[in-house]
């Protein structure tokens, strides 16, 4: 009869223990319940599989913000810009509270000036867009400047640049999460949509996330904008029946209620809804999650999940980065340097996969 060497019977008994783990002992059993993964002698700890002891538990210590400028040095006055120090992870906060983090032109200028920084920044992987205090994460258009071609502030004509925003975010490769303490009214609601997103209710507070984004904490959800003689047609319409389906999004766009953090969460509007005075912590945690995997599989994911219905953009999209990748390649490069060197190419040594 054959010998079983000592690796082997190892690997037979980690298989087994694996077995044990997955299907006898039901998920969260733990030291509580008496019932440890572990109670057969063979492996200890609950968490004890080989993806927890490569990859260990996400780091939870105190991010130490630093506030960052985009390349022109220029002060922002509506918003605050921060990076973490020594994490991948870039904050932009609407810092307008005593107008619910109402956005003006001036805002949404500095928005875009922060997001195409953190953007070309190869060092940040994630951005938080957030609203400064617990009232609001941001209450839409600033209604007093509203004139009749848009919100005008230190100039004589009206703009809608917010919409220049949320197609910004929305083709950022980046994720972007939303975390949303407050309300989230008319156009804010529109911009958490397109974010992964995070928001709370009253003690609670939720997570979203948008195209790839993360994390949000929402208060309360409000599209009031037909209220004020407003409507988002664009995103704020198509996202939205996206995520909740065509019913509700007409629901709640017709009828313009109140929703609180715990009915987004069940319609899917936002990723995950915990205490406000978690909200933060939680959202770092996501952003330091997605920092550990594969910046390129982000990137493309991203676009991806987006491509079905961005139509043209979202097939740029994906297709520019196929181009990204193969200019990677020794084939894509083979092309170039024969145009450099003036020689024919030679793609003869590249094989032709099934
Ligand atoms: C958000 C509230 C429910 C919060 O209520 P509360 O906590 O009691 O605070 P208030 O006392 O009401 O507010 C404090 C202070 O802030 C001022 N303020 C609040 N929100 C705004 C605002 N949006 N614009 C201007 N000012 C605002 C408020 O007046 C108070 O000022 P005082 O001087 O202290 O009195 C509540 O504040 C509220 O209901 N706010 C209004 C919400 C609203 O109507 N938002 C506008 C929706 S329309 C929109 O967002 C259009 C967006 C847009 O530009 C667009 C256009 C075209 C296509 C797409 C878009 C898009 O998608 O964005």
């Amino acid at each position: 009869m054959a010998k079983i060497s000592d690796n082997e019977l190892n690997a037979v008994t980690r298989r087994i223990v694996t077995v044990y783990n997955h299907f006898l002992l039901p998920i969260g059993s733990g030291s509580n319940s008496g019932l440890t993964r572990g109670s057969i002698g063979l492996c200890n700890a609950s968490m004890d599989d080989s993806y927890h002891r490569i990859h260990g538990e996400v780091a939870s210590h105190e991010v130490e913000w630093k506030t960052a400028c985009d390349e022109y040095g220029k002060e922002f006055t509506d918003i605050i810009y921060e990076k973490a120090i020594g994490e991948g992870i870039a904050k932009i906060t609407i810092n307008r509270p005593e107008r619910r983090n109402a956005f003006r032109p001036q805002t949404i200028k500095e928005l875009i000036r922060a997001f195409n920084d953190a953007r070309d920044d190869s060092s940040i992987g994630v951005i938080i867009l957030t609203g400064k205090g617990t009232k609001a994460f941001c209450s839409g258009g600033d209604q007093a400047l509203r004139k009749a071609d848009g919100y005008a502030d230190f100039e004589n004509f009206g703009r809608l640049n917010v919409l220049d925003l949320q197609v910004q975010i929305r083709r950022l490769p980046k994720p972007v999460i939303a975390m949303v303490a407050g309300y989230a009214v008319g156009g804010g609601h529109v911009l958490h949509m397109l974010c992964c997103s995070c928001s709370f209710h009253l003690w609670m507070v939720v997570l979203m996330l948008h195209a790839c984004a993360f994390v949000a904490l929402i208060r309360i959800i409000w599209l009031d904008m037909p209220q004020v003689g407003s409507f988002d047609a664009g995103y704020g319409s198509s996202i939205m029946s996206r995520l909740v389906g065509p019913k509700k999004a007409r629901e709640m766009w017709f009828l313009a209620r109140f929703y609180t953090a715990s009915e987004a969460e069940k319609m899917g509007l936002v990723n995950a809804v915990v205490p406000l005075e978690k909200l933060e912590q939680e959202t770092i945690k996501w952003c330091r999650e997605i920092l550990r995997n594969s910046p390129t599989a982000i990137r493309v994911l991203k676009a991806a999940l987006n491509a079905v219905d961005d139509g043209h953009a979202g097939l740029q999209e994906v297709g520019g980065n196929a181009t990204l990748i193969f200019y990677g390649t020794e084939e894509g490069n083979e092309g170039k340097t024969a145009y450099v060197e003036r020689r024919r190419p030679n793609f003869s040594k590249f094989s032709r996969r099934p």
